[in-house]
């Protein structure tokens, strides 16, 4: 994966075109489906920008933290209920997708919020088997709807038309290109006009604009509260961890406040708990690429014009590497010392020029919102009398574990 994503990059570097751009008539635009001058442009002015908005600083720590205080609260609010996690994850996630790229966050229970993130979800779980979703524009023409590409049609121009294009429209009306940008979307119009002004070759533009803030916000939301709900289910079956992790913070940090950037080296087993969540997840688990040039790999030529399918999980579920690597084991993350390990196969976010764009910001997330659920929960099955939810999962683009039901217990009450 090494020699094709980072030695041979300039050959790889290319996505295919998928079905949503072809869809949404927006091949090549964005982030995730650019090429070329075109993507190293967006990507630059993209990493700046979040960058700019506090990524991995502590700008962002604080957006972070205001917004799972509020998500804890919701938590609280069932009382102990069995609840399925995936809707108030996802809109806490969401939330802080928005406030960088939008500059404000949504109530929970707002119904544009509540529509958009249906939309982003089933932008990823319905695009069904990779399978129909090749053969989608097909299956489009015969009547009814039984592949529910319809839908997911309709879906997925829903998010492109009354979220990404209504907000880009809204902040360019209040847009002045001398004002400090509050938000994602101000920051691109002000660079885009900037580069105007210039008269430089640019290509940003606002076609570009629209492509790349779905590409955030469905990227931004569907990763960080699958790979939060892995967790939760992870430490259903392992209620040992759970406990370990709580008196890892209640020495750290105690019960009485928030758990703080400055904490988190010292939480050292939480950091293991994300990291096996991640390894063993695998939510992310396959990266495709058009080979530009032909290349050799180990004596293979990998000729122009095919397509390489990037296994990610085969590194992340290696017997060779990870011993027992079906087991859930946050301790192959610590040394002897108790000091955090990050071998070469942990490669959760891809390799290579086209990595997640979005690493150190999902990194901030999964720490603090996994922190303070710890803090103030139990996690407790539905019926701790019957059998506990699966450990199996569900492959669409990504892989989710299968919906069920937990309680989270207060451990002040
Ligand atoms: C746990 C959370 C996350 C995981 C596991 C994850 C994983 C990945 C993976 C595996 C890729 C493909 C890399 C490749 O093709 O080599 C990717 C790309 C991408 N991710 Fe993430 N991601 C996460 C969170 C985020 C967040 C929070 C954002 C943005 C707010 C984001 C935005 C993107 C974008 C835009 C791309 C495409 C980058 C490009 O083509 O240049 N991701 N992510």
């Amino acid at each position: 994966m090494r020699e094709v994503l980072i030695k041979h990059a300039d050959k790889t570097q290319d996505r295919p075109v998928d079905l949503s751009s072809r869809v949404l008539g927006e091949e090549y635009r964005g982030l995730r489906s650019s090429r070329g001058g075109n993507w190293t442009e967006q990507r630059a002015v993209t990493h700046s920008i979040l960058r700019e908005f506090g990524m991995g600083k502590q700008l962002m720590t604080e957006k972070v933290k205001a917004e799972v205080k509020i998500y804890v609260e919701k938590l609280a609010s069932f009382k102990g209920q069995a609840i399925d996690l995936c809707p108030v994850v996802s809109a806490a996630v969401c939330n802080i997708v928005c406030s960088v790229t939008v500059g404000h966050r949504f109530d929970y229970d707002d119904e544009y919020l509540k529509r958009m993130m249906k939309n982003s979800n089933a932008f990823v779980t319905r695009a069904p088997s990779l399978l129909v979703f090749y053969a989608g524009m097909l299956l489009k023409r015969l009547p009814g709807d039984v592949f529910g590409i319809k839908d997911w049609e309709h879906r997925i121009s829903d998010l492109n038309d009354n979220f990404c294009k209504f907000q880009i429209n809204r902040i360019k009306q209040e847009f002045s290109p001398g004002t400090v940008p509050e938000n994602f979307i101000a920051a691109y119009l002000q660079e885009m006009h900037k580069r105007e002004e210039s008269s430089a070759p640019t290509f940003l533009d606002e076609p570009n604009l629209v492509s790349l803030m779905k590409s955030l916000i469905v990227a931004g939301t569907e990763t960080s509260s699958t790979t939060i709900s892995w967790c939760v289910l992870f430490c259903l079956h392992h209620p040992e961890v759970q406990e370990k992790v709580f008196d890892e913070i209640k020495t750290h940090v105690g019960t009485s406040r928030a758990p703080d950037m400055s904490d988190m080296p010292n939480l050292r087993y939480l950091s293991a708990v994300v990291r096996e969540t991640q390894r063993l997840g695998g939510i992310g688990p396959l990266t495709v690429r058009d080979v530009t040039e032909n290349f050799e790999v180990h004596g293979y030529l990998i000729p122009q014009g095919s397509q390489v399918f990037v296994h990610l999980n085969s590194a992340l579920h290696d017997e060779n590497v990870w011993e027992n690597s079906n087991k859930f084991y946050p301790e192959r993350f610590l040394d002897a010392s108790g000091h955090l390990l990050k071998p070469n196969e942990f490669i959760p976010f891809g390799l290579g020029r086209r990595n997640c764009v979005g690493e150190a910001m999902a990194r901030t997330e999964l720490d603090f919102f996994l922190a303070s659920m710890f803090q103030r929960f139990r996690f407790e099955p539905e019926d701790p009398t019957a059998e506990l939810p699966p450990l199996k999962g569900l492959l669409t683009l990504a892989f989710s574990p299968k919906p069920y039901k937990v309680r989270f217990l207060d451990r002040n009450t």
